[in-house]
């Protein structure tokens, strides 16, 4: 739960943001919610009154792209709820023409943002702590050839987003901050991007960015609110760069698992009748028996340090899981999984590399890691190791008094990073 918690979600008329303020509510926190768009967002507001009570969120209008707008509007928000425990950069655009208002909304509003609540949440000046979620995209892991400009923000975002969260640890000021890299949702932006006045000089390579969604199907904002919601209560999770997607593979198998099965009949018909029933059952069975090979609760190790997750998700879900990341829960069953990788993440709480619900996995970076499914350690400045502390995903994160401090980690002596396990 986040009772007494409060939230700022910038871009949370609609789309990504709304998906993140309606979980946040759902969690117990309150949120104030920035859009340029004033319409929208009163409109949204109204809708929150309803559902969830008129105390529990505000919409400010403001854009993110303005200085003036956004330390007005930071101000405003820090009068009426008091201090700031969650805030999430998410406002963004995607116009490859007008390429300088992508940059002044997509990185550098999301810099403003961030050190906006840098400066109001960390301990030296009596902030309470907290988590600084960045929204980038999986377009700041990988390019999107139709969109030089936008691929630039959000690799921006990513490398922004980890440097700051090691200088913060350094620097011990208590307070998390973690990149979200989702692929394709179907949104306003998306929609948007269909136009030649967003695609610009570029717009006839839009076809490889429409077999990139084929590539990475789209997924629905509310997944992508649930690994949101991950990033804001782990407290163990610091610096990463937690990739949300789809991939057709397990969904293609399973249709063509199907198409096959009734090609056979077909084949079968004319030297003994198949019943449509039975070939149903026969398709059940397999789905059935594909759920139960990749099922099992829990974490596999896959290579030292890397944590694969292995329960299947419901019927229609492609494989992955919900596993927490240096969640108590994880380390534990990562212990189980046996083996000195896992003995030596107990001790130091290496984090790695975990699939999580729609094949999520966390680029964990740290300096000088490369930008690969990497497991990192860290160990202490004396080189000894100490476990990240970590808080189970359901357990209460934070005290029910608004405003009171984060449960912050305990945090480390500036710490040393070696990656294990490319
Ligand atoms: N839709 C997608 O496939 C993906 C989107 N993202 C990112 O997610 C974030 C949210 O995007 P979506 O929800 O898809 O778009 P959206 O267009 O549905 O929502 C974006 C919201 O941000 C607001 N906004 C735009 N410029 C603003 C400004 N200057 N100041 C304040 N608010 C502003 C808009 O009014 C809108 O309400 C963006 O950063 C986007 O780059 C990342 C990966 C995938
Ligand atoms: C300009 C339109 C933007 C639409 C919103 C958005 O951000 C969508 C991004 C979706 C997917 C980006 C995919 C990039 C794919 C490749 O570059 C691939 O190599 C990246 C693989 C990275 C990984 O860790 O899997």
């Amino acid at each position: 739960m986040l009772k007494g918690k409060v939230a700022v979600v910038s871009g949370s008329a609609q789309g990504l943001g709304k998906a993140f303020t309606h979980i946040l509510l759902e969690n117990g926190a309150q949120v104030a919610m920035l859009d340029v768009n004033e319409e929208m967002g009163q409109e949204l507001q109204v809708q929150l009154n309803q559902q969830y009570g008129s105390d529990r969120t505000q919409f400010y209008k403001a854009d993110v792209s303005s200085d003036q707008q956004f330390t007005d509007v930071f101000q405003k928000i820090l009068s009426k709820f008091g201090c700031i425990d969650i805030f999430c950069n998410n406002a963004g655009i995607a116009d490859e023409k007008n390429w300088e208002k992508t940059v002044s909304i997509n990185l550098s509003g999301v810099v403003r943002g961030t050190y906006l609540a840098l400066d109001h949440m960390k301990k030296q000046n009596g902030g309470n702590g907290g988590v600084i979620i960045n929204t980038a995209s999986l377009a700041g892991l990988g390019p999107l050839p139709s969109a030089p400009i936008y691929t630039a923000t959000k690799y921006g975002v990513v490398g922004f987003t980890r440097a700051l969260s090691v200088a913060s640890q350094a620097l011990d000021y208590g307070v998390r901050i973690n990149a979200l890299c989702p692929s394709f949702v179907r949104t306003a932006l998306i929609d948007s991007f269909k136009q030649e006045d967003k695609t610009g000089q570029f717009h006839s390579l839009f076809s490889i960015t429409e077999n990139m969604m084929e590539k990475f199907p789209f997924i629905e904002a509310e997944k992508v609110a649930e690994a949101f919601l991950l990033l804001v209560k782990d407290e163990s999770v610091n610096g990463v760069a937690l990739v949300v997607k789809n991939e057709a593979t397990i969904i293609f198998i399973l249709v063509l698992i199907i198409i096959t099965v009734l090609r056979t009949r077909l084949l079968y018909r004319s030297r003994r009748a198949v019943t449509r029933t039975r070939i149903i059952i026969i398709i059940i069975i397999i789905i059935i028996i594909f759920f139960i090979l990749t099922a099992g609760p829990g974490l596999a190790q896959d290579k030292p340090g890397t944590l694969i997750c292995t329960r299947a998700l419901p019927l229609g879900a492609v494989t992955g899981s919900r596993c927490v990341l240096g969640s108590a829960r994880a380390q534990q069953q990562q212990k189980a999984a046996g083996g000195a990788a896992a003995q030596r993440e107990h001790e130091h709480g290496v984090r790695g590399e975990t699939h999580l619900t729609d094949i999520l996995h966390a680029h964990t970076g740290a300096p000088g890691a490369r930008d690969t499914d990497s497991v990192i350690q860290h160990t202490d400045g004396d080189g000894t190791g100490s476990r990240w502390p970590s808080t189970e995903l359901e357990a209460e994160v934070t005290s029910a008094a608004p405003c009171l401090p984060n449960q912050a980690p305990p945090l480390l002596t500036p710490p040393t990073f070696t990656v294990i396990g490319q």
